[in-house]
């Protein structure tokens, strides 16, 4: 009773407020809550009539289909919680209703009665309620103030949506980005106090579900200063990989650590964070996954604490079957050397990779397909990653499948993913398929010209509705991917041949570019440094160099096996050097190498190595070409005949002797100082 005097009154304030701003065209600059006096005074600006009749939506069903597409993720997150949210106030004569962010209305449930209305003022999918197109609204008004907001009947700026009552509030991505909004609309007459705190409710649970699936290869840390604030919708959530980075942080941790929107990046390691080590968390939380911790912030403040290891997280901290897939999640040495690969910093100087630096770089970022050619080795997966890297999908996950390597019968299942009990030897809980770990990422298709045929049926349908469906699934599951592929085939050859379909051929293959094999590149050298420096294999690799004549060396072998021929011998190399000894000679490259250079026509002499030009293996300053001690035996292995050799040739000179062998001065003294 008292309720209805008091909304009866209130009511009457808001229309005299109203007969006053029409009549005077003065936005009254009090009695009304804030947003709703900003919206008024906006939608005045934008000369909208507050007597204008009931728009119908101007979208066509094809509008809506490519709206929905867009926001694909935020639809599947947010429907589930739309039903809960319905659940929560089914028959109070309301709908859940969820918009894009330009204001457009994707999906709505409610109940039948009011829906009906809803129709009649076009609250209803496919309409647009941004401001300029209905005046103030909740949906609309919240989008601009980028905050809740609520519109009791009169208080929206159209007479026709007077009928309405509407409490919304906007979604973010973790980054900060507006996504849309979540409305709960209902008759004036029913407005119920507590719906606001409902949206604001959904809208935590859609965020904390977009942030889950965003980062469900990673540790996900949930936390909060008290123990009971844990599991609860105002724990904050942090996403964190392999290697202790502190991937991503949701609204609420940011709220609860004190940072500012958007300063992710500076959160960088675990141990920059809190006290302790990620490894010790890691190990409690594979023994007991629901134990709760304290932790202690760098600042001395306490937190309680859980981490939640995902499926998707352990599969890659075990070790994948090998070259079947590897998302980033297990340690693995190359993979933070790989994180930073961008098309920027994969120019070493060669004008052909360069020429597919540049367009690649043109389109990224686009949706469209890149396919990538290449012989094996030759960096195509770099180069995807690297393209991931330097898009705007760089904080989502990065997804590799290696085609080739999964057992034709698994790879449905390792792509798809399934359902608990979908078929024997299935796990219970089921699994999440390849191509739905890389929702919000890139999908990357290694050597996808040795897909089965069936295979690349069920690929075409997918890439073509955007959706998934697990093996044994009912539904299908809307999929945001940008996607790569790779092969070392001719794939236009595999078309004609009738082992790859045409259709697919050309979804995938949006951009094609060729990447040069290592034999055909101007820029050895600066691959080298690249190679050195990022390796792992010596205490300070940054100050290993390679002598002139290794490098005249490396330069005419013809590399079957490309870069990562070329990383293993490098890394063989680093291995071999003695202690202290900075310098890679010949000797210290595998037989194979030195053998194919030496049965190679003699070459030019010195300065081109510099540029890595083919040249001669021999030093310079050997006084009179010795034939070159070929096969060379590693430095632990040298042939003693060799050195008595070289020693009698040079005259006792040890250090032309050791020039000659290739081998350091002091691995030389070494050698002498055991019997020959
Ligand atoms: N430009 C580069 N700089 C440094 N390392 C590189 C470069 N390109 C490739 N590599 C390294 O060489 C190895 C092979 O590269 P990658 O796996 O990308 O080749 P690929 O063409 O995909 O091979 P495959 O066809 O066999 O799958 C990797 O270890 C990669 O890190």
């Amino acid at each position: 009773m008292v309720d209805n005097t008091m909304r009866a009154a209130q009511a009457a304030v808001v229309e005299s407020l109203r007969r006053q701003f029409s009549a005077s065209g003065q936005v009254p600059d009090a009695g009304l809550p804030v947003p709703v006096l900003r919206s008024w005074a906006r939608c005045q600006r934008l000369g909208l009539d507050m007597g204008e009749r009931v728009r119908p939506p101007s979208t066509t069903r094809g509008d809506l289909m490519v709206a929905r597409e867009r926001s694909a993720a935020l639809l599947a997150h947010a429907s589930g919680v739309m039903e809960h949210l319905h659940e929560q106030i089914r028959s109070s004569g309301s709908m859940v209703l969820l918009a894009d962010a330009s204001g457009m209305i994707l999906h709505g449930i409610g109940d039948p009665a009011f829906v009906d209305r809803a129709n009649r003022v076009a609250l209803q999918a496919g309409a647009n309620w941004s401001e300029c197109e209905r005046g103030t609204n909740a949906i609309g008004a919240t989008l601009i103030e980028r905050a809740p907001v609520e519109v009791l009947g009169a208080e929206h700026y159209l007479d026709c949506n007077g009928v309405l009552t509407c409490s919304a509030a906007p979604i973010f991505d973790w980054r900060g980005e507006l996504l849309g909004a979540l409305d709960i609309s209902g008759d004036h007459r029913s407005h119920q106090p507590h719906t606001l705190g409902l949206a604001r409710m959904g809208v935590r649970l859609v965020e904390r579900r977009l942030f889950e699936s965003e980062h469900a290869r990673h540790a996900l840390l949930s936390f909060h200063p008290r123990p009971e604030g844990v599991g609860g919708l105002q724990e904050g959530l942090l996403a964190i990989d392999a290697d202790g980075e502190i991937v991503a942080a949701d609204r609420q941790a940011r709220a609860l650590l004190g940072v500012e929107e958007r300063r992710v990046a500076g959160l960088g390691n675990f141990s920059n964070l809190f006290r302790g080590g990620f490894g010790t968390l890691i190990g409690r939380a594979a023994r007991d996954p629901a134990a709760l911790v304290e932790l202690e912030l760098r600042s001395g403040a306490r937190i309680h604490a859980r981490l939640r290891l995902s499926p998707a997280w352990q599969a890659g901290a075990q070790s994948a079957p090998a070259g079947t897939a590897r998302v980033a999640a297990a340690p693995d040495p190359s993979r933070s050397a790989r994180h930073r690969t961008t098309l920027e910093t994969l120019s070493t100087g060669d004008p052909a990779l360069q020429f597919v630096l540049d367009r690649c770089a043109r389109i990224v970022g686009r949706s469209i397909p890149i396919l990538i050619q290449g012989e094996s080795g030759s960096g195509k997966e770099l180069l995807a990653r690297a393209c991931h890297n330097s898009g705007p999908r760089a904080d989502g996950p990065f997804v590799a499948v290696n085609c080739a390597a999964i057992p034709e019968n698994l790879i449905e299942s390792e792509l798809f993913g399934y359902v608990g009990g979908a078929f024997t030897g299935a796990r219970k809980e089921g699994a999440i398929g390849r191509i739905q770990q890389a929702h919000g990422g890139t999908l990357f298709l290694d050597e996808i010209g040795d897909m089965p045929l069936a295979m690349q049926a069920r690929l075409l349908r997918v890439l073509q509705e955007r959706c998934v469906q697990p093996v044994g699934a009912g539904s299908a599951v809307p999929v945001d991917i940008a996607l790569l592929c790779a092969t070392h085939r001719q794939l236009g050859e595999q078309v004609k041949a009738g082992r790859f379909r045409e259709d697919l051929y050309y979804r995938v293959n949006g951009l094609g570019v060729q990447l040069p094999p290592l034999r055909a590149r101007s820029d050895l050298q600066g691959i080298v440094r690249r190679l050195l420096d990022g390796s792992s294999h010596h205490p300070e690799p940054a100050r290993v160099d390679v002598a002139p004549e290794t490098m005249a060396i490396l330069a005419a072998y013809p590399w079957p096996g490309n870069i990562r021929q070329l990383q293993n011998v490098l890394e063989v190399a680093l291995a071999l050097l003695d202690e202290g000894e900075t310098r890679i000679l010949p000797v210290h490259l595998p037989e194979e190498v030195l053998q194919a250079v030496g049965d190679a026509p003699a070459l030019a002499p010195s300065a081109g190595a510099e540029r890595g030009e083919p040249r001669s293996a021999r030093p310079a300053d050997d006084p009179d070409p010795l034939p070159l001690p070929l096969p060379l035996r590693r430095a632990r292995a040298l042939d003693d005949d060799a050195i008595r050799a070289a020693i009698e040739r040079f005259d006792g000179n040890l250090s032309a002797a050791a020039r000659h062998l290739g081998v350091a001065r002091n691995t030389l003294y070494r050698r002498m100082g055991r019997p020959f």
